[in-house]
């Protein structure tokens, strides 16, 4: 990568490396620096030896690529080192569910921070611009990331894409679902989630637009294997769920918030259905633990069948709807070529971009099946106009075009040209993202 600063030129080194977890390898030292200044940047604690074995294991697994960036020469007396990077940034590559089963390796970025004391000097912007640059040249159309605020990502052309929002049901009397169990439900050790979560998952990513194939922390935070301070979590319990053949279709992992947090709380871990009956059974379970008056959960669907399925919908108490992914086209026909698009239509999209990644006319068409033809406008009129950071959050069918056109984002040049993108990039079941990264 350049340096991310071509007006601080000399003054940093940016080294890119992967994560390795073995502590007799030279580079070992170098990650849990990286990861340390992680943590710094995220506030949080300073990591022991062994949550930085366990994080590098599971970096090195999911074959994660480091990037830091170095001060040249010295650093004053008693300050941290110039080993110690001053901003970090991290990427690997997983699956996106794009709709109607397809799936596109996409490009995620994570672990972004910068040092205090370096920010607003363009060093996120130096180093975003290159790797994207980069991820499109070694053949990716899509990158995406989770953000930790909602005004950074935008001027790269990241758009939201899915949301999630927290929920508290209250599990009292009132807490009926509709009909009846379509499988069954059993208490397990949650350790056996360190190998059944990862194949829970997979159904899942299959059957659910916007969910992102999950990095190997997943298991291990699902199962208890880690917590927060990267000691065991003993609290944490499970539960599966099989289906009418007996097969495992979902789980769900939780811990109790403890005796003196009133109302008495079941706090959702993680929950993964790869069905319909699934999902409603594991809230039929956790709707019937004793003694437990409510179940939280931070990573519910906005669109959520428990409402519908619940005979008192007003059980959830819904607060704070979040964006949650965030869609980087890269590569335009690559990734419209990718969709599936559920009706007939042709549009002329005109996209703008200003890092110059994915801009251009195409004109999509669509037979309504399996194919659609991308190809480029040769002077055609545009029906809409759009910036890539739009196109990334209408992509997933979870973003109204017509709503971006009523914010004055899209432009509708050819009237029913929104609603006939609504259309276009509809998905078979409402888009959501359970993977956090
Ligand atoms: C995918 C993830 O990992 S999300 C996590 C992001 N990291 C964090 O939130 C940790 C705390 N924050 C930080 O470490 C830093 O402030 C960062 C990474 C957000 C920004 O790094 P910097 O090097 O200061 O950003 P840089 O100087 O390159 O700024 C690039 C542009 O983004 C803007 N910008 C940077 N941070 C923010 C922000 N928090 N809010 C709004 N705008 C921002 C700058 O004003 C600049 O705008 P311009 O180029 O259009 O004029």
């Amino acid at each position: 990568m350049a340096d991310p600063i071509d007006n601080n030129s000399g003054k940093y080194t940016v080294q890119r490396f992967p994560a390795v977890a073995d502590p007799a390898d030279p580079g070992y030292s170098r990650c849990t620096t990286w990861v340390q200044a992680v943590s710094h940047g995220f506030h949080q604690q300073r990591r022991d030896d062994e949550y930085l074995a366990k994080t590098l294991t599971a970096y090195q697994t999911d074959k994660r690529e480091l990037t830091g960036v170095y001060v040249n020469g010295s650093v004053p007396d008693h300050s941290l080192g110039a080993d110690v990077p001053v901003a970090t940034y991290a990427t690997m590559r997983k699956a996106l569910n794009i709709g109607f089963g397809r799936q596109l390796e996409a490009h995620l970025v994570t672990a972004v921070t910068v040092r205090g004391t370096h920010r607003r000097n363009g060093i996120l912007r130096g180093m975003i611009t290159a790797d994207l640059e980069a991820a499109k040249d070694d053949g990716l159309a899509m990158a995406a990331l989770t953000a930790s605020e909602a005004s950074i990502y935008g001027r790269f052309g990241f758009g939201v894409a899915t949301f999630e929002r927290s929920i508290k049901v209250d599990t009292g009397p009132r807490f009926r679902l509709r009909g009846l169990p379509q499988g069954t439900v059993e208490v397990a050790d949650p350790s056996v989630l360190l190998d059944v979560a990862p194949q829970v998952f997979e159904r899942l990513q299959r059957l659910s637009p916007g969910s992102i194939d999950r990095q190997e922390y997943y298991r291990l935070v699902a199962s208890g294997s880690i917590g927060h301070d990267g000691k065991p979590d003993t609290s944490v319990r499970c539960a599966l769920h099989y289906d009418l053949s007996g097969s495992l279709d979902g789980y769900v992992s939780y811990r109790f918030k403890g005796w003196d947090h009133k109302p008495y709380t079941m706090e959702i871990v993680d929950l993964v259905a790869a069905s319909n009956a699934a999902y409603l059974d594991l809230w039929r379970f956790l709707g019937s633990i004793d003694l437990i008056d409510e179940v939280t959960w931070v990573e519910a669907p906005v669109d959520d069948p428990l409402a519908w399925a619940l005979e008192d919908p007003r059980c959830i108490e819904a607060s704070e709807i979040r964006d949650m992914l965030w869609l980087r086209i890269l590569d335009t026909p690559a990734a419209l070529q990718a969709r599936s698009f559920p009706v007939a239509g042709r549009l002329v999209l005109e996209v703008t971009d200003s890092l110059g990644l994915a801009g251009g006319t195409w004109v999509l068409e669509s037979d309504g099946g399996a194919a659609a033809v991308v190809k480029e406008a040769a002077g055609e009129t545009p029906d809409l106009s759009l910036d890539a950071a739009d196109l990334g959050s209408i992509y997933l069918g979870a973003v109204s075009p017509v709503t971006l056109a009523a914010a004055g984002r899209i432009q509708e040049k050819t009237p029913g040209a929104a609603l006939l993108a609504q259309q276009l990039f509809a998905v078979e079941r409402s888009a959501h993202c359970l993977t956090h990264f």
